[in-house]
């Protein structure tokens, strides 16, 4: 089930410096939201406060309507799919012990995870032979494809992607782009998905969150946000653009 994340008047500083200035936002479930910024803006920050791998200075989430505080960081991340370029496999587990480590922190027994672990890679398009891999073994797609299907075993309500996309190359960023959206659908999922690329968060989400200084300052459909005269929106807008006109030029 699609959960509902609320945050309210979340301020974070690190390093002495503030990094989320009183963020207001609620996401009602079933949303694929894209969060994105410039570099240093703090949409990894917001994501780690979603999952309680940081606890903000003030302000609260509310997870369905529960405060994330009140239950155990470990216990509260299994219940949330969380992948990330960069964020590795295990290297001396297979792809299978991988996809099921969660359900297998759980407790789910070997018969069970067998199973799912073959579900999973037919959800992610890889092929079942897979599951005795070691991720060594794997292209940089595969491997982003086994995180996510490693972020979905445990059947979440909401999935987070912080930059799923970064160093592949750009057919294959497509291509788990389009995954990615039909499971949000199919799996009945809130996604919040972090991106650098504004024509990702353009094309794919229903919704766009831009930081900016670590302060929200859009929020709006994609049809919106092209409108949106703040700097910090048309910054993020002009290249993504320009090359999109550059490249109808070329077929007219
Ligand atoms: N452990 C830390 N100690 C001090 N400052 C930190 C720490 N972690 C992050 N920061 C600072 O917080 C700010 C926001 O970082 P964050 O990683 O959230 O940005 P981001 O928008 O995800 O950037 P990028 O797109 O480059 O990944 C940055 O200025 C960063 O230097």
């Amino acid at each position: 089930m699609a959960v509902t994340l609320e945050y309210e008047r979340i301020n974070i500083s690190r390093g002495g410096r503030p990094v989320l200035v009183d963020i207001d936002l609620v996401l009602p479930a079933g949303g694929l939201v894209a969060l994105t910024g410039a570099s240093g803006a703090g949409k990894t920050t917001l994501l780690r406060i979603t999952n309680r791998l940081l606890a903000p200075d003030s302000g609260r989430l509310l997870i369905d309507g529960a405060d994330a505080a009140n239950e155990p960081g470990p216990q509260l991340r299994r219940r949330i799919g969380y992948a990330a370029q960069g964020v590795g496999l295990f290297p001396h587990w297979t792809v299978g012990d991988n996809i099921a480590a969660v359900p297998w922190l759980n407790g789910m027994e070997r018969q069970g995870r067998d199973r799912l672990v073959l579900e999973m890679l037919d959800l992610v398009e890889l092929p079942q032979s897979f599951a005795s891999r070691m991720p060594a073994a794997l292209s940089g797609g595969q491997a982003s494809r086994v995180g996510l299907a490693r972020a979905l075993a445990a059947r979440p309500g909401l999935l987070l992607l912080d930059e799923p996309f970064a160093a592949l190359d750009p057919e294959t960023r497509n291509e788990l782009a389009d995954r990615i959206e039909a499971l949000h659908k199919a799996q009945g999922l809130t996604t919040l998905l972090v991106t650098h690329d504004l024509a990702d968060a353009l094309t794919r989400a229903t919704r766009i969150l831009v930081l900016d200084g670590g302060r929200l300052v859009a929020d709006a459909t994609p049809a919106a946000l092209v409108a949106d005269p703040h700097p910090a929106v048309q910054a993020l807008i002009a290249s993504p653009l320009d090359q999109a006109r550059r490249l109808v030029r070329l077929t007219e």
